[in-house]
């Protein structure tokens, strides 16, 4: 079982409901870093709270949510350590997994219904990364980041 810690803005809250419900039944620890309120907010400050908590080892993994999921899964990816994914349909939230050792998944709340938000959750939980080639090209991100990013702290 993973410790997964999940944001979203405010056009995510009604989805991130499901979500926690879906990762508790699964049996999977919880670590909701908002929002909680339909007042809007900024996705960014959601993205970057759930990808350092995954770059620290807060949390195994993390899922984020806004109204397409392109917002969150830009920002979140600029914390080095953190392979975000926009995935739209299974096959995608397998791939993530497969090929990319993706570990942020971002749902969109306005074009992607609820029911195959579940679908790819499930999968990408349970997807392993393949290594091999793969790892390869992970490790040369990895590499990027650390002869070019900082690695903690903000600005
Ligand atoms: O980041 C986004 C777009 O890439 C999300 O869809 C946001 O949820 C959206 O931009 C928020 O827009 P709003 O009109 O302020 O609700």
């Amino acid at each position: 079982m993973m410790k997964i810690a999940l944001g979203n803005d405010h056009r995510g809250v009604p989805v991130k409901q499901r979500v926690i419900a879906l990762l508790k039944e699964l049996g999977h620890e919880v670590l909701d870093l908002g929002t909680n309120s339909p007042a809007s907010v900024d996705y960014p400050d959601y993205a970057v709270a759930v990808a350092e908590a995954v770059a620290r080892g807060e949390a195994d993994r993390g899922i984020l949510i806004c109204g397409t999921g392109h917002g969150m899964c830009i920002a979140a990816n600029k914390v080095a350590g953190i392979r975000a994914t926009n995935c739209r349909d299974v096959i995608d939230a397998e791939l993530s997994r497969r090929h990319n050792n993706a570990n942020v998944l971002c749902l969109s709340a306005d074009l992607v219904g609820e029911e195959m938000s579940e679908k790819m959750i499930r999968v990408w939980l349970t997807t392993e990364f393949e290594g091999g080639r793969h790892a390869r090209r992970t490790e040369k991100i990895s590499a990027y980041e650390r002869c070019h990013m900082k690695t903690e702290g903000h600005c």
